[in-house]
């Protein structure tokens, strides 16, 4: 198999008395876009500016591209683009000069790929950093991460501000930069798109990791929801049996199930009821997700680590 692109150990990092992240074990394959998702504070940046270099772990071991982050910094950012939570660079400087002094110093020759770039995210090239909006700050930092097409892209919410429109040709990108056998770091608070793009993602939560799967994994644990119509009362005896399942009465003829358990068995049950409407709704992922966020019990939280 071939080395991860990233790969930590118990990776541990406080602040004086304060937690930031702890032991935090994360594998990323080549090719592989993976999600860090996390409610705020949850450690996502403070992991990201390990991976970086830009932070000394308090414990813990870390590679990136098979690279020491702390001694082979230099080495990671040539080889990787970063996309900082907040691109803080040159107020002054409009972001033609920053793209320009960033390839110089990346030694880009050719700038079509970036061109093409700044044309497909709509980018400001004129005015200053400093007056320009957060969006539009952060399309110049998508262009400054991906114009070199590095091996790997590390990206703290890079949608962050984007519209609608925008974040979907962030998409196409990331799919892109996919199909090129390139691996994506992705933290997120929007679980939309991660699963629309991510093979694999971890949770993060008040720093450790609460969960690592693909979306489809997360899925098969999701709960999904069915809707009864009955034509008479029925007897819920059957159903009450069943493990996994939670039955909420919505009238005399109505029932509104919730199925975290195998579907089988329900299906049976249901059939023998002879309901004369079902209404099935798909593994609600955000309903899980939210789980996962409010959970204060981690262990509950480990059947697909
Ligand atoms: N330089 C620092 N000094 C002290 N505490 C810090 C520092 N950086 C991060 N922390 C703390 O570490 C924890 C994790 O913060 P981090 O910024 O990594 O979270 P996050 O998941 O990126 O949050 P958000 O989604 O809000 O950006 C927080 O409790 C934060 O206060």
């Amino acid at each position: 198999m071939a080395t991860p692109t990233i790969e930590t150990h118990g990776l541990t990092k406080t602040f004086g008395s304060q937690r930031g992240i702890a032991d935090l074990d994360l594998q990323v394959e080549p090719g592989e876009i993976f999600g860090f998702l996390g409610p705020n504070g949850a450690g996502k940046s403070t992991t990201i500016r390990i991976l970086m270099g830009l932070y000394r772990p308090s414990s813990g071991t870390t590679n990136v591209l098979g690279l020491d982050p702390l001694r082979d910094v230099v080495e990671i950012h040539r080889r990787t683009g970063y996309l900082p939570g907040e691109l803080a660079l040159y107020p002054r400087m409009s972001g033609r000069q920053l793209l320009d002094r960033f390839s110089s110093a990346r030694g880009m020759g050719d700038t079509r790929y970036r061109d093409d770039l700044v044309a497909r995210f709509d980018v400001e090239l004129d005015r200053a950093m400093q007056l320009l909006s957060k969006g539009n700050r952060q399309k110049l930092g998508i262009v400054l991460a991906f114009m070199h097409r590095p091996e790997l892209l590390v990206l703290d919410e890079p949608t962050s501000g984007l519209d609608p429109l925008l974040r979907r040709e962030f998409v196409n990108l990331l799919e892109e930069t996919a199909a090129d056998g390139r691996t994506v770091f992705l933290s997120s608070h929007d679980l939309d798109e991660v699963q629309r793009v991510a093979h694999r993602l971890a949770i993060i939560k008040e720093g450790r990791i609460v969960v690592t799967d693909t979306v489809e994994g997360l899925r098969r644990h999701a709960p999904r929801t069915m809707e009864l119509v009955f034509d008479r009362a029925v007897d819920l005896s059957t159903l009450e049996r069943l493990d996994g399942v939670e039955i909420a009465t919505e009238g005399l003829r109505r029932l509104r199930l919730t199925i975290t358990g195998p579907l089988a068995p329900v299906l049976r049950a249901v059939a023998s009821l002879d309901p004369v409407d079902i209404l099935s709704r798909p593994a609600d992922l955000d309903e899980l997700f939210l789980t996962y966020y409010r959970s204060s019990d981690r262990e509950e939280s480990r059947h697909a680590v």
